[in-house]
Formats: structure tokens, sequence, C-alpha cells
């Protein structure tokens, strides 16, 4: 105070005691008539300016007659929330819409200080109560509530102009960080009608996933932990290259290896929404691009197998269309997925996709990371996966050793354990998915232990490897059979062909005998 003030102690007190004055004043003044009111409102002040060498800022709770809360207000609260529940004495907590926690802030008529930059502020918080108790919507019934910044007249310029930024960007981050994140998904456009917006449906995204119980190899999640994290960050780094504050992400690998679960595991390591697009539900480009306008930032826009949503070789060869459409057929889960194709009648194009990922629309919103999941990644159009389109390539694969390692330390709060190194033999000789492990990780009943569980999956495991093997066995047995049955057709056309040969010889020898003449 006594380097802000310069002044000295009288001058602090003297700060002080019209502070007091002026908090008085506005408990009290709703008692004066309004005349009166204004008189001495406009008198005080002109006298306390003389002597008084602070600036004072007021933010309303309902600036103008709306019926809206200003966010300058609502952040100030934010900010002051984290401040205050240290500092003031009394405090009123509130539970906001959407918000996961309750919010504590001053009450009214508490004062508290901060500092920035060395200098030294102070926030007010009050309320005016209107002498009508008429019928209002403000907020708060019929008071109005403010907020009063407090600082000295010769830091105007960095409070002005850095400071009420700094608490702006900061209150609307402890927003972000409290509020409930959401899952989206796209309705039908038929029910893109009425009042409310109904192109997206949500409900509260709670999924307990997150890099730590994500079964990966160590250095890989670090990898991808760090690429996340250094993009939330890097909104300037965008701005400077000239490039949308947007990341492409191609999570690919066999069922059960953990997609849909890193899906959730960054939404909730970047605290973004998820928005699920099914693009079987979506007509066409136009709406596409609708429905991807109406997300918000700090999202992560995913659609999920990709390959099955969408008609990829529209401009493929009619042979390789062929090839396909039989492999279909033979498959139950590819046939699956041609159904899905057919039924949906979506005409949204592979291009439209394209200027999804890269086109126009990305200038609209930012802070936006995008994430395909396949199973069949070398059926994917490569231009859809170029590099620049889809940033990061993720494989996830079946489960290695370390990865068992992060499940058994989940699952049954196990860093080693004598069945370890068998397990680790099994998973390296064979293809298991996370799934699997997780599966057999899980007690089956409630007096279900650690070595039980273990033994369970090592069942599990011996039990694939075995189907697997009588699997190749029977394979190899169907493919001798064709290779025999091949060679025993070409055997029997060599013999006819020779027979034919023959016979054409001997019916040429026979023309030179009855005509005299080599054919
Ligand atoms: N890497 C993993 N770490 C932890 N749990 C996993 C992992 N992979 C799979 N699981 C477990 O298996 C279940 C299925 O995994 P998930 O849905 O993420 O697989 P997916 O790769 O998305 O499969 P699909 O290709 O069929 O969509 C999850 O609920 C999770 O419990
Ligand atoms: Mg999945």
């Amino acid at each position: 105070m006594m380097t802000m003030m310069g002044g000295g102690e009288k001058l602090t007190q003297l700060g002080s005691a019209v502070a007091g004055i002026m908090f008085i004043w506005a408990m009290f003044k709703q008692y004066f008539p309004p005349e009166l009111q204004g008189h001495i409102e406009k008198y005080t002040h002109k006298l306390i300016s003389y002597v008084y060498p602070f600036i004072q800022i007021t933010f309303q709770e309902h600036p103008g007659d709306g019926f809206e809360r200003s966010t300058a207000y609502a952040a100030i609260e934010r900010y002051l929330s984290t401040n205050s529940t240290n500092r003031a004495k009394r405090l009123k907590a509130n539970m906001v819409r959407d918000s996961r926690s309750i919010i504590l802030s001053m009450d009214d008529y508490e004062e508290i200080t901060d500092e920035y930059k060395g200098i030294k502020l102070w926030w007010a918080s009050s309320k005016n109560i209107p002498k009508t108790q008429m019928f209002s919507f403000y907020g708060g019934g019929e008071e109005k509530r403010y907020y009063k910044l407090r600082f000295h007249r010769k830091h105007r310029e960095t409070i002005t102009k850095n400071y009420l930024n700094h608490v702006l960007d900061e209150g609307k981050a402890i927003e972000v960080r409290a509020r409930q994140r959401k899952l989206y998904t796209n309705n039908r456009s038929e029910q893109w009608v009425g009042y409310r917006r109904t192109m997206w449906s949500h409900v509260v995204f709670d999924h307990p996933a997150t890099f730590d119980t994500l079964a990966m190899e160590p250095n890989k999640k670090k990898e991808i932990i760090n690429d996340l994290i250094t993009f939330s960050k890097a909104k300037d780094y965008y701005k400077k290259i000239g490039k949308a504050w947007k990341r492409g992400y191609l999570l690919y690998g066999p069922p059960g290896t953990g997609k849909s679960t890193m899906i959730a595991a960054m939404a909730n390591l970047l605290e973004y929404d998820v928005y699920d697009l099914e693009l079987t539900a979506v007509k066409d480009n136009t709406e596409l691009r609708k429905l991807l306008i109406d997300t918000s930032n700090k999202s992560i826009i995913v659609i999920e197998d990709i390959d099955c949503s969408l008609d990829l070789t529209g401009q493929r060869k009619e042979e390789e269309k062929d090839e396909k459409k039989d492999e279909e057929e033979k498959d139950p889960v590819k046939k699956k997925m041609k159904g899905d194709r057919e039924q949906s009648n979506s005409k949204v194009t592979l291009s439209g996709l394209l200027n999804f990922i890269d086109g126009l629309w990305s200038v609209c919103g930012s802070e936006r990371i995008i994430v395909f999941t396949t199973n069949y990644v070398e059926k994917l159009d490569p231009a859809l996966i170029r590099r620049g389109r889809m940033d990061k390539h993720i494989e996830l694969s079946y489960c290695s050793f370390e990865a068992f390692k992060v499940l058994a330390r989940n699952y049954l709060d196990l860093d080693s354990h004598e069945l370890f190194a068998k397990i680790r033999v099994l998973l390296e000789e064979t293809k298991t998915s996370p799934a699997d492990v997780a599966e057999n990780l899980m007690p089956k009943s409630a007096e279900g232990d650690a070595d039980t569980c273990l033994e369970n999956l090592i069942k599990a495991i011996e039990a694939a490897k075995e189907e697997a093997r009588l699997k190749a066995e029977e394979e190899a047995r169907l493919k001798a059979e064709e290779e025999e049955k091949l060679k025993a057709e070409k055997e029997k056309e060599k013999e006819e062909k020779s027979a034919e040969d023959v016979e054409e010889k001997k019916t040429a020898v026979k023309e030179v005998k009855e005509n005299g003449v080599i054919p």
C-alpha cells in the first residue's frame, strides 16, 4: 500500500475512510428520496476526486435492461471465486447450470484484495435494491448486483489494458474447467426443426477413461499426451503460421484395442466436449457442413469406423469394386457395413468430408480435434489419410506385456506376480486384444482374487491360442486340398492335351498317306 500510494499512511487512511463512506452510502442510499440521492452523490464524488487518488470500475450483473447475465460479471465471479474463498469471510454458494461443482464467491458487501504485477487492487461486491418491489426478471430477484474494482489512478494503463483481460481470460478458463462436459450425437435432419436447436442431442460426458488407465506402450502414450497438450496450448503458434487451430488423428487397429477408450481419455485430458458424428445419419455434404458449423470450440469431433460409414471407393475402378463386392458377400461383418451404408441413403462424399477437414469451413471455430477410427487402415483412400489432413496416425495394437502391466495395475492393483512371466510369453505368441485381457482381469465373483483372475486370463489365452492353431491347421489343410485339386486338374488338362496332340498327329499322318501332301 505504501509503495502504491506514495503519499504515506495518511492517504491510506483517507482512502479507507472514503471507501468506507462510499460503502455505507451504497447500503443506505435507498432510504433517501431519489432527487436527494442524485445531489448527494454528485457532490460527494466531486469532493472525493480532489483528495481521493483511486479509480473505480463497476461491473453490473445485468447491464442494460436485458435478461442476459453479463459474461464479464460471470467471468469476474469465477475469477474471484478462487481468490475470495481464501480471503473473504462471508461467502455465498451457487450452483450454476451445467457446472460440475458449487461455486463459492464472496457474499454481498464483502471486499477482498488482489495483486497484479505488484499492484494492489480491491474488489467489492454490492447490490442496488430498488425502492419499488416490482416483479422483475433479473437474476437476483429485484436486486441488481455488481462488482466494483478500485485501484490507484497511476496504474490506469496497466489495469485497463492488461489486468482486466487477465481477469476475463482466467475467469473463462476456470469456467471451462468447472463445466460439465457433454457428449453430442447428431440427429437426423427431420428432427432439426422447432424452437430449440436439435441438430445435436447431448448427454453429460462422464467417461472414466484416462491416459493412466489406458493400456499402451509407455513411450507411445507419452508422445500422444505431449502432442495433445502442445496442440491445446498452441493458439498463438497456429495464428502465426496462418493455420486453423485444428488437429486430425487417425486411430486404427483391430477391434477391442482401445480406440474409443483413447478418445474418451483425450477428451478427459483436454477437458473437451465430444461430438460423435454418425455419418450414416447425414444426408449430404450440405447437412454435414451445417452440423460442423454447429459444434463448439474445445471439442473433439469423432467419426468412428470411417470405412463403414462412407463409401470411399467411389472413384475406384469397377473391377476393384467387384472384388470388394465378393469379399463383402462372404464376410458377415463387412456385409453388415455394406448394409448400413446402403440403408442410410447418405450422399456424403469423400470430397465433402475432405472439405470438412481442411476446406473453407475450417475458418469457423477453432480448438477442435478431429478423430477418425477404423479397423482397416489399408481400406482408406490415401487422400483421406495423407499427412497434413490427418496429422497423426496412431496404431492401437494387440496387448503387449507393457500394456498388460497397466491393466494388471488398474484392475488388480498388481505390479508383479509369479504368473506374469508366463503371461508375457503367451502375449508374445498370440494376438490378444486389451479388451480380452481386461475382460478376464475382472473378478467373476465377489470372492474372485488376483490369482484366480490371472489364471483365468492364462486359460483364456491358451484356449484362444489352441483355437488359432486349429484354425491355422484347418486353413492349411484346406489350402493343401485346394492345391491338390488344382494340381490334379492341371494334370488332367495336360493329359487331355497330349491325347488331343496324338490324335492330331494321327490325322495328319493319315492325310499324308491318302493325299500324298504335307499339311
Ligand atoms: N488399450 C486399452 N486400455 C484399457 N482398456 C482397454 C484398452 N483396449 C480396450 N480396453 C477395454 O476394452 C473395452 C473395449 O475397448 P474399445 O471400445 O476402446 O475398443 P475399440 O478399439 O474402440 O474397438 P472397436 O474397433 O470394436 O470399436 C473398453 O471398454 C476397455 O475397457
Ligand atoms: Mg470403438
